[in-house]
């Protein structure tokens, strides 16, 4: 399986939101604002905790993936780059 890094996804995000394929999930849920990305940073985030407690580090690592994903729409949501983020790590 190809491996994709958190810096491509972003990238790849951005292109979808800058060119607003139709077809993308991500230029779906960000036309949706950020309330309704924000309630799936949520969710995702509780279903790391779960998944942290009792299903497994696979199932963890994929909830993760998830999150990390969501928050990703959420900076893209809000105007942020990468480097607005990483100044404060
Ligand atoms: N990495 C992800 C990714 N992770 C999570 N998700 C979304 O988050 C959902 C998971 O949420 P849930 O756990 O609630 O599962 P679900 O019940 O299927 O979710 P719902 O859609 O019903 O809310 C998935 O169904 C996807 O819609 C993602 N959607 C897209 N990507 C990547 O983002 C890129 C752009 O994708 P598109 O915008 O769809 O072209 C591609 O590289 C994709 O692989």
């Amino acid at each position: 399986m190809a491996m994709k890094s958190f810096e491509a996804l972003f990238a790849e995000l951005q292109a979808k939101a800058a060119c607003q394929d139709p077809q993308s999930g991500t230029v779906q849920l960000l036309e949706k604002g950020v309330h309704t990305i924000g309630k799936k940073v949520i969710e995702e985030a509780g279903e790391v905790w779960m998944a942290a407690e009792h299903e497994g580090r696979q199932r963890t690592a994929e909830e993760i993936s998830q999150l990390l994903y969501h928050i990703q729409v959420m900076m893209i949501a809000c105007g942020l780059e990468l480097e607005d983020v990483y100044r404060y790590l």
